[in-house]
């Protein structure tokens, strides 16, 4: 058995990052990546840069069609360029196989060619990601209708009528996206309102825009049965009370959630402990519970972004190489974005959340129709709402639901970092025409005082 000083099981996005950083540091390095097709990772192959190229393609009136074309032309070169990124490395070698753990510190590689090799690890890191999660409905797991989000992106001809279970991140990205190209879209969701963490303002405001777009929803509801009528989905739900409402689909797309891959990893052959969900147990630096095994991304749990996985980067870099002090516990400021139309960005606490908390807090807010910048993109949706601690006058949160909120965003996360009060903001010069300059008409007066 060969032993090597690091193997990472995946091509994710921190473990890729952790491999070239390894190898510049002169150490050697043992790739373990399953499929060909995911070069990469999950985010640029099946994930964020497929779905917002074709979120864009939709914005832009290009054919479904095209739009799929162009995206796969995309995602071939992006896997090509980070194959060559790792191969190119004298010190990295990357394996096309399945790896599954054999002891603490040992895994067997199966390789597409039938082979199994045994290496042991100095170093192991898992970054296996995650994998869609079917729920338990009668008739859905062995429909024909059924579709991933990567079948649903990889579809020869748009779905006429597509019906969506869940109205989280994938539902609502791929509602709007499927809706722009043409497709009848409706949502089915078991929780009783859509975006339950946003303000009732904001979520109120997205709902009708989705609406006005054409994709109905459907929220509280219990999915009964799934079968096939007349060479189309027969849908079942009830809706609270007894009654049962049958709709009708050419597609259904699970969009109910990821589940860290674990499977495949054979932990049960390890002390590498996982929890009720099958994340794999880390402490505050991702450490694992067998020493010098860590756990990277959405295979450990907690929030499934491209951006944390490469944070945990950084956290294992600093633990390998650098002062050892950073942690995950001090990942305070975390920003999300949902690429709809317009963008939905937010960082820190709602409104909602300060009021539980008992907060005091300045509540600054304006509609996205009194920037000119939106006139200019015809889009005037949408608004700005951020909130501010009146005594030190630093910003703890911010919700934007504005053209361009996914960069925008980014200012108010730097400015809470830094601690920066708010009147930097307000008093910045800005380019014009600009979303950005929108910060110096927010911060000028609070609503709320
Ligand atoms: C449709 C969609 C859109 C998304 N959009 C965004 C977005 O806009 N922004 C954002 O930040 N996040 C987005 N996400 C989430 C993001 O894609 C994930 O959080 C991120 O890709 C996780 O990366 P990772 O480092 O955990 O591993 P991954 O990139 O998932 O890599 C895991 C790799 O491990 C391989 N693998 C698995 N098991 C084995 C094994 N046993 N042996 C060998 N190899 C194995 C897999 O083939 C895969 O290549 C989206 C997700 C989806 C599904
Ligand atoms: N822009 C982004 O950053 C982005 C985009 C896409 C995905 N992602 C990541 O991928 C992850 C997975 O996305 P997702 O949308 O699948 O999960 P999600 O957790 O965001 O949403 C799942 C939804 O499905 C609903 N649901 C679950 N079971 C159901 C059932 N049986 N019947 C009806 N509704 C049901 C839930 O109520 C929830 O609204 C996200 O958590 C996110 O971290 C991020």
């Amino acid at each position: 058995m060969e032993t090597i000083k690091n193997i990472i099981i995946g091509f994710g996005k921190g473990g890729k990052t952790l491999a070239k950083f390894l190898a510049q540091h002169g150490e050697q390095v043992l790739v373990v990546e399953k499929s060909k097709q995911m070069y990469g990772g999950t985010c640029i192959n099946i994930a964020c840069l497929p779905s917002k190229r074709l979120i864009i393609e939709a914005a832009h009136g290009t054919s479904f069609e095209d739009a799929v074309d162009g995206k796969n032309v995309m995602t071939a070169q992006l896997r090509q360029k980070n194959y060559q990124m790792l191969a190119s490395e004298d010190n990295i070698t990357v394996l096309d196989g399945t790896a599954h753990f054999t002891g603490n510190h040992t895994i067997n590689v199966q390789t597409p060619d039938g082979k199994e090799l045994a290496y042991k690890g100095e170093r192991i890191f898992i970054n296996t990601g995650a994998t869609p999660t079917i729920p338990d409905i009668s008739g859905l797991k062995n429909s024909p209708f059924l579709l991933n989000s990567t079948d649903a992106m990889n579809q020869d001809k748009l779905p006429r009528e597509l019906v969506i279970i869940g109205g989280g991140y994938i539902g609502l990205e791929f509602a709007n996206m499927f809706a722009s190209f043409g497709s009848r879209v409706t949502i089915l969701d078991h929780h009783k309102s859509l975006l339950p963490r946003e303000d009732d303002d904001v979520a109120e405001m997205v709902i009708q825009n989705f609406k006005d777009n054409g994709v109905k929803f459907e929220v509280g509801v219990n999915i009964k049965d799934i079968s096939e009528q007349d060479e189309q989905a027969a849908i079942t739900f009830t809706r609270g009370d007894n009654h049962e409402i049958t709709i009708f689909a050419d597609k259904i797309l699970a969009a109910t959630g990821r589940q860290p891959e674990t499977a495949s990893l054979d932990l049960q052959n390890t002390d590498i402990k996982v929890d009720k969900k099958g994340a794999i147990v880390v402490n505050d630096l991702l450490q694992t519970t067998v020493p010098n095994v860590w756990a990277i991304g959405d295979v450990k749990g907690g929030p499934q972004f491209t951006y944390i996985s490469l944070d945990d980067f950084r956290i294992i870099k600093d633990e390998l190489f650098g002062n050892k002090e950073r942690r995950v516990s001090d990942r305070l400021i975390v920003p999300t974005n949902v690429f709809i139309e317009p963008s939905l960005a937010q960082v820190g606490l709602t409104e909602k959340e300060a009021k539980k908390q008992g907060k005091d807090y300045l509540l600054f807010k304006m509609p996205a129709a009194a920037i000119p910048k939106a006139k200019v993109l015809k889009d005037t949706r949408g608004l700005l709402k951020v909130l501010v601690d009146p005594q030190t006058n630093l910003i703890i949160g911010a919700t934007l639901y504005i053209q361009e909120a996914q960069e925008i965003i980014n200012m108010i996360v730097l400015a809470m970092r830094a601690k920066l009060p708010y009147q930097m903001l307000r008093d910045q010069i800005y380019t014009h025409p600009t979303i950005s300059e929108a910060f110096n008409d927010l911060f000028k007066n609070p609503v709320n005082n």
